[in-house]
């Protein structure tokens, strides 16, 4: 049966991310050049990391890759469309007002027409779900943002600091959640300012600098990673301080 006469349930079970491309993306706000010339290669069943100082650039790329922005060179995914099998978590995932945290789920899962299901038994993160969801904390929101975009069943996840504003139970479980998604082969994308939770998570780490990709680093070498960028970021800066 050719494959535009399959429904588009089918259709969906068929696609499956497995590699994406960047080439030469490019971004700047007017005159001022924030990312430059980035070149990455994502594929399936693995967790890549990005690291930057404040103002790096991460979630600006993170945005041009979920096509929110506008830029220069090639995003390409190869097994299906990404629009329709990206989940992105935001930094501060934002809630629309009077709607309830089940009710922001439900329309995650309609917007991809995938079934929600027991939502009661699906609250892996024990949410107040028939509350407003604009009066949940900041870790709330970000964990119930997660939720939906694990409802939708997606191929290529950003995550844009997961780990920020969560508690500890949570904060072991977005682990244990990253760990499953890598290996039922999705695509995982994570910043973090937190090194450890990388380092627990990703097969490789990105370091983006000045809106410039500076380093690529594979697993092995994560440890002289953190050392190195512990002796840029203390320094002798605590000197000062007489701290011994
Ligand atoms: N809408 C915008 N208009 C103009 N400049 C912007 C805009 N958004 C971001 N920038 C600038 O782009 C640069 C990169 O910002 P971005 O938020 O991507 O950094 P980041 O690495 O995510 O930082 P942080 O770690 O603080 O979240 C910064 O200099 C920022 O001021």
């Amino acid at each position: 049966m050719p494959r535009c006469c399959v429904t588009g349930e089918k259709i969906k079970s068929l696609e499956r991310i497995t590699r994406i491309t960047v080439r030469q993306l490019t971004k700047s706000y007017g005159a001022n050049p924030v990312l430059t010339s980035i070149d990455l290669d994502f594929s399936g069943g693995h967790v890549y990391g990005i690291v930057g100082q404040n103002g790096a650039g991460k979630t600006t790329l993170f945005n041009c890759l979920a096509g929110l922005e506008t830029h220069g060179g090639t995003v390409i995914a190869e097994g299906g469309r990404l629009k329709d099998r990206l989940g992105f978590l935001q930094t501060d995932p934002f809630m629309l007002p009077r709607l309830t945290g089940r009710e922001y789920l439900r329309l995650f899962c309609k917007a991809r027409a995938v079934p929600e299901g027991d939502l009661d038994v699906r609250n892996v993160f024990d949410l107040p779900l028939d509350r407003y969801a604009q009066q949940y904390s900041t870790g709330m929101k970000k964990k119930l943002a997660l939720q939906a975009i694990l409802l939708q069943g997606n191929e290529f996840f950003i995550l844009d600091e997961p780990y920020n504003g969560v508690d500890i139970h949570s904060a072991l479980l977005i682990t244990e959640i990253i760990r499953r998604l890598r290996a039922s082969g999705k695509v995982v994308l994570i910043s973090s300012h937190i090194f450890s939770t990388l380092k627990d998570t990703c097969d490789v780490i990105h370091v983006l600098d000045g809106g410039k990709m500076a380093e690529t680093v594979e697993k092995a070498e994560f440890k002289r990673l953190e050392q190195a960028m512990t002796d840029f970021a203390v320094g002798n800066k605590l000197d000062a301080l007489s701290l011994r």
